[in-house]
C-alpha cells in the first residue's frame, strides 16, 4: 500500500475552497480520523485512488452501485445516450420505461415521480402526505436518515449521528416543531404519539430496514404495527427505501415484509450511480402532484436522460434470473465469514446481513435502535476501519453506516476481505488494549 500523499495534498487544498474538503460530510473521515483517499477511478468491485492504491469497495457510492463500478453494459448504454444530448427539459420515452420498470418491480406502486436525490424524494412525499390529509405533523424515527431537508433533519442518523449533534442548527424551528421523533422499533411510543396527536399526524416515515445508524432490522411486528396504527388514524405510511430499495430479498421492504405502504421513496440503485431519487405510491395520492393536482414539485434535471439510462440498464440487469440471488449469496458469505472471525477470537460482536446489505456493530448487546447503536465501541471501529483500509478494503468510514455488496465482488475478493478483516481485527484489538 502506497502512502496517501497525493490524497493528503488534495484534501488540504480542497478544505480551502470546499467546506471540510468534501461535498458531503460522510466522506470526510470525521469520525475515524485521517485522510480520505481521493478517488481516480472505479472498476467492478474496486476503487483506485490518486496514489495508485486499490481498495475492495463495500460502500459502493453509499449504495447505488449494486452491479459494481462501471458495469460494461451501463457504461455502453451511457456512451450511446450521451451522444443524443445530456438533458432536454421535455418528456422522453425513457422516463416512461423507468417508471414502468420500477412499478413492475415494486408491489403496490401505482405512480412514480422522478427527482434528483433521496432528499428531494422524502421532502416531496411529505408534502403530498400533508396535502392529502390536511394535517401538519410527521412521525420519524430517531437515527433514521431521510436526507437533509428541514422537517426531517431532526434526530437524524448517518453523518448527523457522527457529528454528535443530530439536530442541525439552521433548521427552521417551525419545520422541526411538526416533526415527532420516536425510538425505532418502539410501537408503544408510536401508539402514544397517535393518542396525543392522532388528528394532527399526516404521515409516519420510516426506513423499513434502517441503514443509517448501522444496519438495524425491524423487530417482527414493528412494520405491521405501523401499518395498522396509521390506517386506524387516517395517516399515511411512507416507506423510505432510498437505501434498502432493490437491496432487500424480493427487491423491497414492501415485498419482503408483505406490507403495503401508501407512499414510497426511492433513490440510489434506481439511478445506477447517477443522481436520481423518486417518490411514488397510490394513484389517489400521486395524482395530487402538479400538474395532475395542486401539490407543486418540479425539477430542471428531473428524469434526466443519462440518469434514466443508467437506472434502467442497471435495474434490467438486476432483474435477470439469479442476479439478485448471487449478490445475496455473497453478502451471506461475507457475514458468515466475519462472524467466524469474531467467534474464533471469542469476541461478543456479530455481523448481520439482509439482501445485499450488511453491518457489524462493535457492541456486545443487540442493537435495535439509536440508543443501543450508540453503545458501540466507536474507537475500536475507527482502528478496525483504518487497519482494513491499509489492507486495501474500504468500508463506510463510520460505525453508524451500512455495508453494501455488488455483483462485481468475486469469491476471491471475499476471501481477501476476510483475511484482511482477521488481521485488521487483531491489529485493532492490540492497539485498544
Ligand atoms: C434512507 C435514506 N433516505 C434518504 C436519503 C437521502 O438521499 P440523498 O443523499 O440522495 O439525498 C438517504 C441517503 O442519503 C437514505 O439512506
Ligand atoms: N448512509 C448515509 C448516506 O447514504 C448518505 C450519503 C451522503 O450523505 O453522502
Amino acid at each position: 500500500m502506497n502512502d496517501r500523499v497525493r490524497s493528503a495534498e488534495l484534501f488540504a487544498a480542497s478544505r480551502e475552497v470546499i467546506p471540510g474538503g468534501v461535498n458531503s460530510p460522510v466522506r470526510s473521515f470525521r469520525s475515524v480520523g485521517g485522510t480520505p483517499p481521493f478517488i481516480a477511478r472505479g472498476e467492478g468491485a474496486y476503487l483506485y485512488d490518486v496514489d495508485g492504491n486499490r481498495y475492495i469497495d463495500y460502500f459502493l457510492s453509499w449504495g447505488p452501485l449494486v452491479l459494481g463500478h462501471a458495469h460494461p453494459e451501463v457504461v455502453e448504454a451511457l456512451r450511446e445516450a450521451v451522444l443524443r444530448g445530456t438533458s432536454y427539459g421535455a418528456p422522453t420515452e425513457l422516463e416512461l420505461e423507468l417508471a414502468r420498470e420500477v412499478i413492475d418491480f415494486y408491489p403496490g406502486l401505482e405512480m412514480i415521480r422522478m427527482v434528483n436525490s433521496g432528499t428531494e424524494a422524502t421532502m416531496s412525499a411529505l408534502r403530498v402526505a400533508r396535502a392529502a390529509t390536511g394535517r401538519p405533523k410527521v412521525v420519524k424515527f430517531i437515527g433514521n436518515y431521510h436526507g437533509h431537508h428541514d422537517s426531517l433533519l431532526v434526530r437524524a442518523g448517518s453523518g448527523a449521528m457522527d457529528m454528535g449533534v443530530p439536530d442541525s442548527p439552521g433548521v427552521a424551528p417551525g419545520a422541526a416543531r411538526d416533526t415527532l421523533s420516536l425510538p425505532y422499533n418502539d410501537l408503544d411510543a408510536v401508539r402514544e404519539a397517535f393518542r396525543q396527536h392522532g388528528d394532527q399526524i399526516a404521515a409516519v416515515i420510516v426506513e423499513p430496514v434502517a441503514g443509517n445508524m448501522g444496519l438495524v432490522l425491524p423487530r417482527p411486528g414493528f412494520l405491521e404495527g405501523l401499518r395498522s396504527i396509521t390506517r386506524e388514524h387516517g395517516a399515511l405510511l411512507v416507506f423510505d427505501e432510498v437505501l434498502c430499495g432493490f437491496r432487500l430479498p424480493g427487491g423491497s421492504a414492501a415485498a419482503h415484509f408483505g406490507i403495503d405502504p401508501d407512499l414510497v421513496t426511492l433513490g440510489k440503485v434506481i439511478g445506477g450511480g447517477l443522481p436520481v431519487g423518486a417518490y411514488g405510491g397510490k394513484r389517489r395520492y400521486m395524482e395530487l402532484v402538479a400538474p395532475a393536482g395542486p401539490v407543486y414539485q418540479a425539477g430542471t434535471l428531473s428524469g434526466n436522460p443519462l440518469a434514466m439510462t443508467a437506472g434502467l440498464t442497471q435495474l434490467r440487469i438486476l432483474r435477470r434470473p439469479g442476479v439478485m440471488a448471487e449478490i445475496e449469496r455473497k453478502t451471506a458469505r461475507l457475514v458468515e465469514g466475519l462472524n467466524a472471525l469474531l467467534s474464533r477470537r471469542g469476541l461478543p460482536y456479530r455481523a448481520q446481513g439482509i439482501g445485499s446489505l450488511w453491518g457489524l456493530f462493535f457492541s456486545a448487546e443487540p442493537v435495535y435502535d439509536y440508543e443501543s447503536a450508540l453503545k458501540s465501541d466507536t474507537r475500536l471501529f475507527a482502528r478496525f476501519f483504518h487497519a482494513l483500509l491499509r489492507r486495501g478494503v474500504y468500508i463506510a468510514p463510520s460505525q453508524f453506516e451500512s455495508g453494501f455488496m455488488s455483483l462485481a465482488h468475486t469469491d476471491a475478493d471475499l476471501d481477501a476481505t476476510l483475511e484482511a478483516a482477521g488481521d485488521a481485527l487483531d491489529e485493532a484489538l492490540a492497539m485498544v488494549q
